[in-house]
């Protein structure tokens, strides 16, 4: 069988370079191009030499046009400005995608969705097993103590995230509400600041800290009187989504079109 081709954009980025790193660790597939924006001092320079794998022949490119017979999926983990600009070009294309982006307003989702009745997209907001494993024991914590207990949403990151909070605290937050059959924006706390009063029941609320250089640490709190539980994640490797990624890009390669989650690829729905 033919190796699947992969193009990386954001080539230069964090997820970028481990991207093009987990393309050499895994079977069937390949790097078959990577994308920088334009103006990067790093287009032309080769992207393994950039990810630290020594040279494979593929030079950073600032143009999907010039590169478009290259590869069969593209991941993407941007911005969302970029992503949609990406987007456009896969469905115009033809082109499966991966998308790990995080930060969108309501309108960059629904483009996604948009696009998704022409082409196959895989759209998470965390590729690692067991953040899609701990969406499932959040649903079914939900589903026990949900109606009573306080449920409290903790993630950290990096002193770069730009977004908060992150896409993995929306998603643990969407995976409760879907579970408790709430709109999560009917009870979803944002923000504490001041005179807050008591804490409301059936709400969720998220707090968010930005420190140093860690990768990704989610905790879900459902406290009680007398007892709580606590659910947690932690990230220690950008391998882990890089490597997620790359097996979703080999998953989508196989579907014609639709919009599918980590979920889907690991098996986890249902
Ligand atoms: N779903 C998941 O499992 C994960 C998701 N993420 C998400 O992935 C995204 C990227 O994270 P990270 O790698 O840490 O970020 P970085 O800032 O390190 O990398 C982003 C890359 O995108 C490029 N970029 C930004 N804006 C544009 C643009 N308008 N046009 C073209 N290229 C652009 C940047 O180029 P330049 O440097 O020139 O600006 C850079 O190469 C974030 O949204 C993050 O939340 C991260 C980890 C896991
Ligand atoms: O920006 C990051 O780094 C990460 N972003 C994702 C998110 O917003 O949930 C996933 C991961 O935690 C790392």
């Amino acid at each position: 069988m033919n190796e699947i081709r992969i193009a990386i954009v954001g080539a230069p980025g964090r997820m970028g370079r481990q991207l093009i790193q987990a393309t050499q660790q895994a079977e069937g597939v390949r790097l078959g191009a990577a994308l920088a924006r334009k103006g990067s001092s790093l287009i032309g320079s080769d992207a393994g030499e950039l990810a630290g794998v020594g040279n494979l022949g593929v030079p950073v490119s600032d143009s999907l046009t010039a590169v478009a017979d290259d590869f069969d999926i593209l991941i993407d983990f941007t911005r969302p400005e970029a992503t949609l600009d990406y987007l456009a070009f896969c469905r115009a294309h033809h082109k499966g995608m991966v998308i790990g982006t995080t930060g969108f307003d309501e309108a960059g989702k629904h483009a996604i969705s948009e696009a998704a009745q022409e082409i196959a997209i895989v759209f998470a907001a965390n590729f690692s097993v067991g953040v899609n494993l701990l969406l499932k024991l959040l649903e079914q914590t939900a589903r026990v103590m949900g109606d009573y207990a306080d449920i409290e949403i903790i993630e950290a990151h990096h002193r770069h995230k730009v977004d908060a909070p992150s896409g993995t605290a929306l998603a643990m937050g969407e995976a409760i509400a879907g579970a408790m059959q709430w709109d999560l924006n009917e009870h979803a706390v944002y923000e504490r600041v001041g005179h807050t009063g008591e804490r409301k029941p059936q709400t969720i609320g998220f707090a968010t800290v930005r420190a140093g250089d860690i990768v990704g640490e989610h905790t879900a709190l459902f406290a009680d009187i007398g007892e709580r539980i606590e659910i947690s994640h932690k990230a220690s490797s950008r391998m882990t989504f890089a490597k997620g990624a790359v097996k979703a890009a080999e998953w989508v390669f196989s579907q014609k079109k639709g919009l599918f989650s980590m979920r889907d690829v690991l098996n986890l729905e249902g």
